[in-house]
């Protein structure tokens, strides 16, 4: 997937971790490295819910509290009669982080899925032109100037 907006193409590289475990060990390099991420839980499944909360403070204790993209994904929508996390729950969750909360069903429809990299991309492009510092918004494009020359 690309996604390109004004001076930027964004090429996710999109790595899947898992937590079943408390060991984050070797993930946390890759977490340290990411530009956004996609926290998944599962609405049949109240561990699932938890641990997404105990990952939550692991990124922000990487990012130092940056406010770095992020959104919740409730998977297995279809599983209503299962549900043991309610949409509330994962809301009032979302908007204590500032962040996008979509429920869906990965296996009735795919495009939520793909609609909920798109909003991440976005919200990837909007943090790194805010977080772009005066110099380099004046040496970067000088700098720039000076490679392509
Ligand atoms: N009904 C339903 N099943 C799903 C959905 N998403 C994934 N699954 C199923 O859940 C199982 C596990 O999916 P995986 O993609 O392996 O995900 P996982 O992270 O290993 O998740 P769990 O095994 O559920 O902890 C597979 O059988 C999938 O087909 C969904 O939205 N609805």
């Amino acid at each position: 997937m690309n996604f390109m907006a004004k001076n930027y193409v964004l090429i996710p590289n999109v790595i899947r971790l898992m937590f079943d475990n408390e060991d984050c060990g070797a993930r946390e390099d890759v977490m340290r490295w990411a530009d956004g991420y996609v926290l998944v839980y599962s609405i049949v499944s109240r561990k699932s819910f938890n641990l997404l909360q105990e990952v939550q403070k692991k990124v922000e204790e990487f990012k130092k509290g940056s406010n770095v993209p992020i959104v919740i994904l409730a998977n297995k929508a279809d599983l209503e009669h299962m549900r043991q996390v309610t949409s509330e729950e994962g809301q009032t969750f979302a908007i204590s982080l500032g962040c996008p909360f979509i429920e869906l069903s990965a296996s009735e429809d795919v495009s939520d899925v793909t609609d909920a990299f798109h909003a991440l991309c976005r919200d990837i492009v909007e943090y790194k032109r805010r977080s772009r510092t005066f110099f380099d918004r004046v040496f970067g494009a000088f700098g720039r100037e000076k490679v392509s020359s």
